[in-house]
């Protein structure tokens, strides 16, 4: 107690001896100097707190990419997982004109000027959003204008159809470029109608091209409309390639089909018809609403199991018989409703005259029941390699019947509107 009063006295600067101990002075001190510590304190847990929520704000209101949530997707084998590159969904958007604001900023670098595209459209096809059109982007430069192709969203478009054709672009900007996929050359975003500005791949689709060539016609607009057993390998070696791209991002393509597929005046070939490849980037999951052809489809996709890209491999065999029988419909004697019960009775399609033994039996080897038996992409390339190296490249595959599309469209059992307008049977 008696040394507790010493302290007491010595922290008040009093002597012992001292009968009045006067500590006025020092009450000051007492009082402020805790105060400010005190008063620094809050001034320090402010700023802090205020740095967090200026941080949070800006994450919320940077436009495009940063506000956006990578959605899993499904992977080569089927699962659902994490997966590089975020796409757009600007989810605190609600109003299109906003949405549109938003993503135009993150797409800054794709924009074309409008003013830089020709006002008349031919049109190509009905795309899956909307009408496909030909027309000329100029540059300034008339020696720089060039032919592009435009993909327009439908209009009136809802805000979902909005934000999905938007993600299809950020999609093909993810992507990247490789030499078999179609390239993206820009986009016009800033206001509706939006488009997709493509490169033109001149000679259209693979389909429309493989029944020219049954025609007794030779060369038109520059392209040979002949095609050999080894220009179908040459084909068929740049479709692998381009799946090998989309594997790479641990992507497939899910509907792999002479339709989709662009061709130049060179046969260098361009997978198109990304669309479901984008669904399952960005949903998991190939949406209810898309139909794909079913004679197309591996068994597993027949029966709903998970896809991947071994269910491209089976299309891609498919492929190889539409090359071969210059676009004939797959098994043409089974009602496409009837396909999966026809191959659960382990039937697949029989050799056609055209192909040889060679190929045929590369054919078969993608049309195994069970994925891990199908040959894997690099696997098949090296095959391809192997059997182009003797494969025939005088005799030009001819068949005699020309394609009625509306018959076609029935046999294969595809919808007449999604095919090539650029073939006509005359
Ligand atoms: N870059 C292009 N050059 C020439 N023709 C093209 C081009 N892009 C598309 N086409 C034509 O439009 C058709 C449909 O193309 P695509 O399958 O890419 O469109 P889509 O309906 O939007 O498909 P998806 O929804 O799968 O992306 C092609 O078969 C082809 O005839």
């Amino acid at each position: 107690m008696g040394d507790q009063k010493h302290m007491a006295r010595m922290l008040l600067e009093c002597s012992l001896s001292d009968k009045l101990c006067i500590v006025s002075q020092h009450q000051y001190e007492i009082i402020i100097i805790p105060a400010l510590l005190v008063g620094t304190f809050l001034i320090i847990l402010g700023v802090i707190v205020w740095l967090f929520i200026r941080g949070k704000r800006t994450q919320q209101q940077s436009p495009g990419l940063q506000g956006s949530a990578p959605v899993p997707s499904t992977s080569l084998n089927g699962q659902v997982g994490a997966q590089g590159g975020s796409m757009l969904v600007p989810l605190k958007e609600t109003s299109v004109e906003s949405l549109l604001k938003t993503s135009t900023q993150a797409l800054a670098e794709l924009q074309v000027p409008r003013e830089q595209l020709s006002e008349v459209l031919e049109q190509i096809c009905n795309g899956s959003c909307g009408a496909i059109y030909r027309t000329k982007m100029h540059t300034g430069d008339p020696a720089k204008s060039k032919i592009i192709v435009l993909k327009a969203l439908k209009e009136p478009a809802a805000f979902h159809e909005v934000q999905d054709f938007l993600g299809r672009i950020q999609f093909h900007q993810y992507l990247g470029k490789h030499q078999n996929l179609v390239q993206l050359d820009g986009c016009c975003t800033e206001r509706e109608p939006l488009y997709m500005v493509l490169e033109d791949v001149a000679q259209g689709d693979l389909l429309g091209f493989l029944w020219t060539c049954r025609r007794d016609i030779m060369t038109m607009n520059g392209l040979l409309y002949d095609i050999t057993e080894k220009q179908v390998y040459h084909i068929g070696k740049q479709v692998l390639s381009a799946l090998e791209f989309l594997q790479d991002k641990h992507l497939f393509h899910g509907d792999v089909a002479a339709r989709n597929i662009l061709i130049q005046c060179d046969l260098t070939a361009k997978l198109c018809g990304l669309g479901l490849a984008y669904e399952v980037h960005t949903q998991g999951a190939i949406s209810s609403a898309r139909t794909i052809p079913l004679k197309w489809l591996a068994p597993e996709r027949l029966l709903l199991r998970p896809a991947g890209i071994q269910g491209d491999i089976w299309s891609f065999g498919i492929l190889l018989y539409e090359m071969v029988t210059l676009g004939a419909p797959p098994y043409p004697e089974v009602p496409p409703v009837s396909i999966l019960q026809h191959l659960q009775r382990g039937k697949v399609m029989k050799r056609p005259s055209s192909c040889s033994h060679t190929m045929y039996s590369l054919m078969k080897s993608c049309w195994r029941w069970k994925e891990d038996s199908r040959p894997s992409l690099k696997e098949l390339c090296s095959r391809l390699n192997t059997a182009a190296r003797t494969a025939d490249d005088e005799v030009v595959l001819q068949v005699p019947e020309l394609v009625v599309p509306e018959l076609y469209a029935n046999v294969a059992g595809i919808s007449v509107e999604n095919l090539s307008h650029s073939y006509s049977i005359l």
